[in-house]
This record gives C-alpha cells, structure tokens and sequence, in this order.
C-alpha cells in the first residue's frame, strides 16, 4: 500500500516539483471494514481514512465493492466488521451502529432520489437531518443557479437540474462528509463536464469533505484531491492522483489509468535492453526478467535513436493521434498517441522512442 511497498521502480523521475498538499486530520477513519454476502465477501479488511475538506475518490470497476463501502461508511448497511469514525466519533463498530441520520453525512445517489410529490423546496427541506430555514434553501438555490426553482416539481427539471437540487439537499444541513454514489452518471456526457466543475465548485466553496464512488478513471483524477482504488474488495492503492498515475502499486492500477506498451528484456548490469533502447532498473538483480511499461502518450517519432516501426493503423482524434505499430524485427505492436497534427499513413515506417524518465519498470509476471 505504501510506496516503500510498490513493486513498481522508479526509473528516474524526480518528483521534487509537485509541492506537497497540506495533510489535515481526517474527517473520516475507516478501519478493516468488512462485509459478505451470502459467504462471498464483497468487501474485505478495507482501511483508509479522508482528511478534512478534501474530496477523495474510491475508483474500482464495476462489482469491486465501492459502493458496498460508502453504504456501510453511510450505515445503509452494516460491516461484519472493523469501524468507521467520522469527525473523530465512533458511527460503527463491534458494539455500535448509528443511522444515516446520526453520522453527520449528506448522501447523493445517481439516480438523485428526489422525491416526486415535493416541490424544490420542500425536497430540499427534507433534509435527513431535521429541518432547514427558507433563508438557507434560497440561499443554496441562488449559490447553483436555480433561484426562483422553490415551486418547480423534480419532473419539470432536466437532468442537471435535478443534480444540482439532490446536491444542495444533502448540503443544505452542512454535513461533516458527503457521500456520493456515481453521482454524474446518469447525465450526458455533454453536460456532465459543466456540472462536474460546478458542483466541485460549490464543494469546495463549503470546505466540505467528500468521499466519491466513481468507475471512471478520469472522473477520479479530476475531482480527487486523493484516489483510492479498489479490486475485487479490497483496497488497493490510496494515494494523490499523480501517485496513483505515475507510482502504481502493480500493473493493474497502471492499467486502470491507461493503455500500456510492455518490453520484457533481462537486467543486465542495472539496466534492461529493449528494441527501444536501454532502461535503468535500479534495485533488480541482474539476469532477472523485468517488463518496461510505457504510456501510449510516452512514446514518440523521433529522427535518431529509437527503432524502426511501421504503421498498422493511424487514426486521428482532433487534438491527438492514435498509431498503432509493429516494430521491425520484433513482432511487437505498440501503441503511440502523438499531437494531431501527426498523422502517418498506414504501411509507411517512422522511428520511435521512449524517455526512459516516463517508463515504469517492473520484475516480469507482477
Ligand atoms: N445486497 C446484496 N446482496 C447480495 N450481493 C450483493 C449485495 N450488494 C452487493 N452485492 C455484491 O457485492 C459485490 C460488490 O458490489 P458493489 O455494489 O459494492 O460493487 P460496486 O463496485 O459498487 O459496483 P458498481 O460500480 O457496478 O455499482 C458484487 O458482487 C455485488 O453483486
């Protein structure tokens, strides 16, 4: 979990220049959180903890348990066991279950749960924890850009609308976490990036601290001050998001966040040889087998060095292209994304490297 554990080594980054964010207390504490159902464990011996006023993002592919962990860190469910503190307090554990309306938390679903038979107001007036002044709802509506919004029914409500109402009803009450569930899912794409912001906006504006279940690498990175992945019901790696990216724990969250380029090659005096030229692998043995991964965006044409690959396919995106490339030789397909503006015709050869600086290397089979 820690970097000192990460299987994954440096080849020679430095991180020097990403300044350090400010580490506050946690907000919330879980702790060996876990759960089953049926006798198949859906969660296990998860922990993690959420500093005040940052927004974390729990990420893992559909089934991995995410939302299994925010319903118990809710008390929508409860944990067979470990705990769950939230400001300092004891919501569960082996002796105490508090309900949702006990834990200070404000919960938004993808599916907004607005009720249908209540006007703006009054959804947003039912708060799960008691009742908010007018002042406050007209407040929060002028705050999203729906003033005058109080009488309208949910159903005369488009989509981002509605998000923005189920937002500021769970913020209305000032919880001390907001627990969102996939909360942009269900809007279009189109819309989803302005609402996004808006609501990051506004989160950020309250100092509220925040834990976001999401299945979309990007949405994490995006909104995440910190991400923590989880597989197959267990956390994973937690870390900020540049960690995540450039320092993952095993292949797979590498893989999470990206296509990879794999080179096997065996180390040789601290260094692998590759088609692509040599790479530093400090701290393996020599004669070991390791794997250089590159991100398709880390290789580059390039007029000397590198080898000699011919284009399969080149397809371009608007503000990139994608190429995909067989190294001669080797039978290696590769994939590169370069600017736009480059766009080679397939058949034709171009010469390709890496900077060793961007390749993450790994002992073979991890
Ligand atoms: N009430 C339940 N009864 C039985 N199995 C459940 C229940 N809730 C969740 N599971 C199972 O637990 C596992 C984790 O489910 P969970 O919904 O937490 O995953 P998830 O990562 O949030 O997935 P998704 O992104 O698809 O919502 C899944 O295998 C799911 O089928």
């Amino acid at each position: 979990m820690n970097d000192a554990a990460s299987p994954i080594l440096w080849a020679s980054q430095n991180w020097a220049h990403i300044a350090a964010l400010p580490d506050a207390p946690p907000m919330l504490q879980v702790e060996a959180l876990c759960r089953s159902f049926a006798d198949t464990p859906a969660v296990h011996d998860v922990s993690f903890s959420v500093p005040k006023g940052a927004v974390t993002c729990l990420l893992g592919p559909s089934g991995c348990g995410k939302s299994t962990t925010l319903r118990m860190i809710a008390g929508i469910e409860q944990p067979d066991s470990g705990s769950v503190r939230i400001d300092g307090k004891i919501m569960s554990d082996a002796t105490t279950f508090l309900p949702p309306e006990r834990r200070c938390i404000g919960l938004v679903f993808q599916d907004f749960a607005l009720f249908p038979h209540l006007d703006v107001a009054a959804n947003i007036g039912f708060g799960l924890r008691g009742k908010i002044a007018p002042r406050r709802i007209d407040e929060l509506l002028e705050r999203v850009g729906l003033s005058g919004y109080g009488a309208k029914f949910p159903h005369e409500l488009s989509g981002g609308e509605q998000q923005r109402i189920a937002l500021i009803r769970a913020l209305a009450p000032r919880p001390c976490l907001m627990l969102m569930d996939e909360p942009f899912s269900s809007l279009d794409h189109r819309l989803r990036d302005g609402v996004r912001d808006a609501t990051l906006d506004l989160l950020r504006d309250s100092g509220t601290t925040v834990l976001m279940v999401t299945h979309d690498p990007e949405e994490a990175m995006l909104m995440g001050d910190r991400i923590a992945v989880m597989r197959r019901g267990r956390l994973i790696q937690e870390g900020r998001p540049h960690e995540l990216y450039d320092r993952p724990v095993d292949r797979g969250v590498a893989a999470f966040f990206s296509d990879l380029n794999r080179l096997e090659g065996r180390v040789s005096q601290g260094s692998i040889a590759t088609p692509l030229g040599r790479f530093p692998a400090p701290g393996l043995p020599d004669g070991s087998c390791a794997e250089v991964v590159i991100r398709p965006q880390h290789l580059t044409p390039t007029a000397h060095g590198g080898a000699l690959a011919r284009v399969t396919r080149a397809r371009y995106l608007g503000r990139e292209s994608l190429i995909e490339l067989h190294l001669d030789g080797t039978g290696l397909a590769l994939k590169a994304r370069v600017p736009g503006l480059l766009l080679p015709e397939p058949g034709s050869s171009i010469r390709i490297g890496a900077d060793p600086e961007f390749a993450l290397i790994l002992p073979c089979g991890d």
